[in-house]
């Protein structure tokens, strides 16, 4: 599972049915002006299907809270051809004005954004820009269409545990917890009589993978009490290892609020700044305190797409653009029913709306790693992507994660490969990684 080399373009214009120009979002304070431009005959005709907008002869205005294409009836208005602009008159106005205004503008309508994200500011010693405009902050999953998630009450629960069970270590019942059937079997905890069935549990894992049916084996608990007694918990050895799926107790499970195997459903409690770095690789996030190894961030939240509506925005999308993309593919050849494939596993696009850790940034040696962390074991569509620290993290460090999540390799054997890359003509058009970590391996993705 990793974030996906894929490209979106900001244009935001979407033509509803009534001939209205609609922009999703603030777009028209956007940074980066956008020519939005609509065919004027396409635009009278309400049976016309919808299509994407080529030329707009007219005038803007705003009309409760969108903007209005509008022929003007003032002789003296002059039409322009949109697909000139901007023209040479204009060019020579932009050359002549002030921009601070527009920045601090664009500067003041980002910082009332973030005021509806708790704990989280911005900061840029960089430049005078701020992150675009044309996002919007989100507490959880925004579901596109076609896409679905049973409701939480629907999860299946844990019903072996009492209530205020699990204060220590998690249910406590590591055997019989009915959601932790799909967690890590604990091999360190196996008894004699425990052989044949896990020899069994070893034959249905090639099959079955991470559903192989571990019922009556020990498993092993995500989290564990924190050494430091500001942190609640931190992950488990084993998971901050290894990738397998991170099973949470849920709505329904009998244990109630304080078992500790609930951490990411509780959300992120370190404050985060989101600042711009200096060196081409656009926003980035720190934490303002110190993370300690195996802490949990913040989750990667987005909108969630079909595979075929991700398709749809990449087609319009400019090839050097950032990629927001992850997709949710951890359980692909794990279902029964073969279902899921890269073709029908959704996507979450965190490019229009999201949280702060969209704006995470990649290194080839990072310092958080992302986690599948789910609370409903049959569903293996949609699960948490979970930011954890991999390494104790000071104040003020950025914050990385690896977008290909590859396996850490010995400096030399990456640095013969990231000559041998960069030797290669077909890796030209590949996008740069400027992480600057001692084993970059050259591009983002590959
Ligand atoms: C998920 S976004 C991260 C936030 C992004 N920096 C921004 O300003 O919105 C991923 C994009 O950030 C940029 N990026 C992230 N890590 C980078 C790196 N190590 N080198 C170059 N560009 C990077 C690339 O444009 C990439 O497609």
């Amino acid at each position: 599972m990793s974030l996906r080399s894929s490209a979106i373009d900001t244009t935001t214009a979407l033509k509803n049915t009534s001939g209205v120009l609609t922009l999703r979002d603030s777009g028209y304070l956007s940074r980066e002006p956008s020519v939005i431009s609509i065919d004027s005959s396409s635009a009278a005709s309400e049976a016309a299907p919808i299509q994407t907008p080529t030329v707009y002869n007219g005038i803007l205005q705003r009309k409760e809270g969108s903007i209005v294409a509008k022929k003007s009836r003032d002789p003296a208005v002059q039409l322009t051809d949109a697909r000139t602009l901007p023209n040479q008159a204009m060019l020579s106005d932009a050359a002549r004005a002030s921009v601070t205004a527009a920045e601090y503008a664009i500067q003041a309508a980002f910082q009332a954004k973030l005021q509806s994200v708790k704990n989280v500011e911005w900061e840029n010693h960089v430049d005078n820009t701020a992150p675009s405009l044309n996002f919007t902050f989100v507490s959880d999953f925004v579901l596109g269409e076609g896409v679905y998630r049973p409701e939480a009450d629907a999860h299946v629960g844990c019903e072996t545990c009492r209530p205020n069970m699990g204060q220590n270590i998690g249910c406590e019942y590591p055997r019989l917890c009915a959601c932790l059937e799909y967690a890590a079997v604990d091999e360190n905890r196996l008894q004699p009589g425990d052989q044949a069935r896990y020899v069994q549990y070893q034959k249905d894992q090639e099959d079955d993978g991470y559903l192989a049916d571990s019922h009556g084996l020990p498993k092993r608990f995500p989290y564990q009490r924190s050494k430091d007694p500001q942190v609640p918990s931190t992950l488990m050895k084993f998971y901050l290892e290894s990738r397998y799926p991170i099973y949470e107790c849920n709505l329904n499970c009998n244990c109630g609020p304080i078992c500790k195997s609930r951490v990411v459903q509780k959300g992120r409690r370190v404050p985060l700044v989101i600042f711009k770095t200096a060196n081409e690789r656009g926003w980035g996030v720190y934490c303002k305190e110190q993370l300690v190894k195996g802490e949990f961030i913040d989750t990667y939240i987005g909108e969630v797409l079909t595979n075929e509506a991700t398709g749809r925005r990449e087609m319009l999308s400019a090839e050097d653009r950032a990629s927001y993309l992850y997709s949710l593919d951890k359980f692909i050849g794990d279902d029964p029913d073969n279902d899921l494939t890269n073709e029908t596993c959704y996507v979450v696009d965190g490019q229009y709306m999201g949280g702060p850790t969209r704006f995470i940034n990649h290194s080839c040696e990072p310092n958080c790693r992302q986690y599948t962390v789910s609370y409903n074991k049959h569903d293996l569509r949609i699960y948490d992507l979970a930011f954890f620290a991999v390494e104790d993290i000071p104040p003020r460090t950025e914050l990385t994660f690896d977008y290909m999540d590859k396996d850490e390799e010995e400096e030399e054997i990456v640095r013969k490969k990231r000559e041998k890359d960069a030797a290669d003509p077909k890796n030209h058009d590949k996008r740069p990684c400027n992480c600057g970590a001692r084993k970059c391996r050259g591009y983002l993705w590959e």
